[in-house]
């Protein structure tokens, strides 16, 4: 395998490296992966995460095992182990699809790691086509929002919503962001931040809870947001407090959009209603998890409902910025994502 370089991803001389992004922004340590239940841990913990970087980093190891003389029967089983890491982000499911193609071949080791190698660099490409068709809506001065991390740590190029962001910062817009925290694994207020941090953004952390004050104020311009898995109707699957953003959005009448390239759109979903929604493990919800291991502030035994995702119909959204271009509601009922992707 080549050299390749993301912010939460990289080979270095044939191997694989992923950063614990479950210690930003305090520690930055890079793991060295070789299993796939290395990986499968790496991903079910969010130490790798992202829709986009879950599928690479997946490919990226089945590429390695089969560098390392693993078996094209091997290969298909290691497959089907990474697609159940986690249900949601559909972009994992697609990877592991041309993979599966891949490790069909007679030469399966050059086509294993030809074909990761592709997905990384198609990654790349869309993200900067997201940027650019999304910083284009962006007015100077405004005030933007996002949700949870949708930058380079969740891709392997320059984000989604975020990378949208950061352009119109780059371009000289005057953009200031609200940051929602992102409750309950903080990737907002951690990997957000952090990421603002280094690329200069000029941002404020908030409490999810108070997006809705902002918006009532008019503090608000411009809603973008990532997306695990978008619908064949246009609903979409997000981090959980996505919806409850796109209700408050549409209450004060506030642009809304999704960002996300087309390999985490799912024509075989229909609508949002059947879209896998994970749920996870109660304490991230009884505690606050911090760069140095869970604080519990709730008792043990406190019963929880710890969806990671929800589901925005597609009635809330603005816009759906793709890596083709920007789509309205009126395309999207129109069929667009079945013309451009079917
Ligand atoms: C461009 S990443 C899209 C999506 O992935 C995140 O989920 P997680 O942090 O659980 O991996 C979040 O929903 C982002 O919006």
């Amino acid at each position: 395998m080549k050299n390749l370089s993301a912010l939460s991803l990289k080979t270095h001389q044939g191997e694989l490296y992923v950063l614990d992004q479950t210690l930003l922004p305090h520690q930055q340590q890079w793991l060295h992966c070789t299993t796939v239940t290395q990986m499968v841990t790496l991903i079910q913990r969010l130490q790798l995460r992202g829709a986009p970087a879950i599928g690479i980093g997946a490919s990226l190891l089945l590429a390695y095992r089969a560098t390392q003389g693993d078996s094209q029967a091997q290969l298909q089983k290691d497959a089907e182990i990474l697609r159940a890491a986690r249900p949601t982000a559909v972009n994992l499911m697609n990877n592991l699809d041309s993979m599966l193609e891949a490790i069909q071949h007679t030469d399966f080791v050059s086509a294993t790691v030809a074909c990761a190698e592709a997905l990384f660099a198609e990654d790349v490409a869309l993200c900067q086509l997201m940027a650019e068709h999304g910083a284009a809506l962006v007015q100077p001065n405004e005030q933007l929002l996002t949700h949870c991390n949708t930058g380079g740590l969740a891709t392997a190029g320059v984000g989604t919503a975020l990378g949208v962001i950061n352009l119109a910062h780059q371009q000289g817009k005057n953009i200031r962001l609200w940051v929602d925290e992102t409750r309950p694994l903080l990737q907002g207020g951690r990997l957000t931040a952090w990421e603002c941090q280094q690329l200069g953004i000029p941002y404020q952390l908030i409490c999810d809870n108070m997006a809705a004050m902002l918006m009532a104020r008019g503090q608000v311009d411009r809603i973008f947001v990532g997306s695990d898995r978008i619908a064949a109707n246009g609903d979409f699957a997000n981090k959980v407090g996505t919806y409850s953003l796109a209700v408050l959005a549409h209450y004060h009448q506030v642009p809304f959009y999704v960002v996300a390239p087309h390999t985490t759109v799912d024509l075989a979903c229909a609508d949002g209603s059947v879209i896998p929604i994970e749920q996870r493990n109660a304490d991230e919800v009884r505690g606050v998890s911090g760069a140095f291991g869970q604080t519990l502030w709730a008792p043990e035994e406190a019963p929880v409902f710890n969806p990671a995702f929800d589901v925005t119909p597609a009635n809330l959204v603005t816009g759906w910025v793709l890596d083709t271009g920007v789509y309205s509601q009126q395309d999207i009922a129109a069929g667009v994502l079945q013309q451009l992707f079917g």
